[in-house]
């Protein structure tokens, strides 16, 4: 059982690929169920430290996991009683139910236990839960004190995170073989509670990973100022945003920021404060260019907006600038460019869809030639080669005033440190979360881009 970090993020059809390619070499379906069965009864023998558990089994392969688990705990002295819905479909776990050789009771009369283990649905759900079977799971997950999803919880649509009926939430979630997008993406990663990742022997490769600690450049001897990375932030109409987008650059480690726009001093005092001209846009030594935070929509920072594109500096393009520029407008321009919408900023960019978060994003990146950062309570971070990156659970507390323009800031001083747009954007990402984590409670932005310092700390 080892933590998520890092891991890669298989849809369905990546994951029975994979499975396939195993089987290919040699393995066999009955063999892969039951490690995944041994893997999980062996955390869930751990966890319930002898209290008895109660297995409930659905109809297909993740029901088969559930028949293994029960008879691995039966068979080393564990309390088990196993409920069904319905009688197993596939040979797998036709051959799995052959294992257990105690009762069997009905779902919906199913007495509860202390821990419950949901092996009803996994990646095969097809569609929404039935009323009955979502009274069952609320019934007895309420009375278990501890309640684990073996792969996913039950009602979840394994690719897009949906809802399907009104899946239960659990403590624990054990995911087999390869992180799921729904264990990422809301309103399922909500209901997963913790989510480990469990070894089933599938080799899980994938273009979609979990982002974990990032390794950023360390100062060195030779480093100075500019060669740590410069950032300049545009001052728009609201001056406090760009001022939080700078302040977080400072923190997350650039040897030298600018607003430009700006020319009252004021703290931080290591904030250098520039006119807003031509001569300042042209700096060659600009490592990271940031529009957008505060910015305004007139037609004065629409041209603005223009003349950051027409620079031939790496951009970090956020809030208002969203709506001022087109995904035509960014492929043409081409370099390196970071776009970091919420969902509002997203849709008036790129448009509706009832699209995973994952293809939404996946989508834009291909459209705009940019990295996308879909931000929000499960950001999706896409690069136009394919590549992605998704956020673990964050600190909810980070729903607050001026977030993002912190954001906006750490990606920009990872992009300006020389790292590529896909690595800058994921470390900025995972920056931000490991501040807010110590951040704790009820903190405000300000707090958020100073505390960026100790999570840069934390990787050095
Ligand atoms: N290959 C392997 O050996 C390995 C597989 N593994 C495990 O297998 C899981 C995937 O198994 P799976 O593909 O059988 O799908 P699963 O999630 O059990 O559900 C499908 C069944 O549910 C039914 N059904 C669907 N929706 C329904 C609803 N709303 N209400 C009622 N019924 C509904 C559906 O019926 P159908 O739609 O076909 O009519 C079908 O019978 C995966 O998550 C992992 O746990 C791992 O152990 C690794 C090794
Ligand atoms: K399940």
């Amino acid at each position: 059982m080892r933590k998520i970090a890092g891991a890669a993020v298989l849809t369905a059809v990546e994951m029975r690929a994979a499975e396939a390619g195993a089987f290919d070499r040699g393995d066999d379906a009955v063999a892969m169920m039951q490690r995944a069965g041994h893997a999980c009864a062996a955390a869930v023998g751990r966890l319930s430290a002898g209290a008895e558990v109660l297995v409930l089994c659905g109809p297909g392969n993740n029901g088969g996991d559930g028949y293994v688990i029960a008879a691995s705990l039966a068979a080393a002295g564990q309390p088990v009683r196993v409920a069904a819905l319905g009688a197993p479909n596939t040979d797998t776990a036709v051959q799995a139910r052959t294992g257990w050789h105690r009762p069997v009771e009905a779902l919906g009369e199913a007495f509860p236990a202390p821990v419950l283990v949901d092996a009803l649905f996994g990646i095969g759900i097809s569609c929404p839960l039935d009323d009955t079977v979502v009274a069952a799971l609320s019934r007895l997950g309420e009375a278990a004190r501890l309640t684990i999803a073996v792969d996913l919880p039950s009602g979840v649509d394994s690719d897009s995170g949906a809802r399907l009926g009104c899946p239960a939430p659990v403590d624990l979630t054990l995911a087999l073989g390869a992180l799921k997008p729904a264990h990422l993406l809301q309103p399922a990663a909500a209901l997963c509670g913790t989510v480990r990742l469990l070894d089933i022997g599938v080799d899980a490769s994938a273009t979609a990973q979990v982002i974990g600690p990032p390794t950023l450049p360390e100062p060195g001897p030779q480093s100075h100022k500019f060669n740590r990375g410069m950032v300049a932030v545009v001052r728009g109409r609201m001056a406090g945003a760009a001022e939080l987008c700078a302040t977080a650059a400072m923190h997350a480690g650039a040897g030298y920021v600018a607003l430009l726009g700006a020319s009252m001093p004021g703290a931080p005092h290591a904030l250098v404060r520039r006119r807003l001209d031509d001569e300042a846009l042209a700096d060659r030594r600009i490592a990271a260019l940031v529009v957008g935070p505060g910015l305004g929509r007139d037609d004065d920072m629409r041209a603005l907006v223009e003349r950051a594109l027409a620079s031939e500096h790496a951009l970090v393009i956020d809030g208002d600038a969203l709506h001022l520029v087109t995904p035509e407008q960014l492929r043409t321009r081409g370099g390196q460019i970071i776009l970091t919408p919420h969902a509002g900023e997203f849709e008036a960019l790129f448009g509706r869809s009832d699209g995973s978060k994952l293809d939404r994003a996946r989508a834009a990146a291909n459209a705009s030639g940019a990295t996308v950062v879909f931000k929000g309570p499960d950001t999706v971070i896409a690069a136009p080669d394919g590549r992605t990156r998704l956020a673990p659970a964050a600190n909810n507390w980070l729903s607050t005033a001026g977030s993002g323009d912190v954001l906006a800031g750490a990606i920009a001083s990872c992009l300006a440190a020389g790292l590529d747009p896909l690595a800058a954007a994921a470390a900025g990402v995972w920056l931000h979360g490991e501040a807010a984590r110590r951040c704790g409670a009820a903190f405000i932005a300000d707090d958020l881009a100073r505390a960026l310092t100790q999570a840069r700390a934390a990787l050095t």
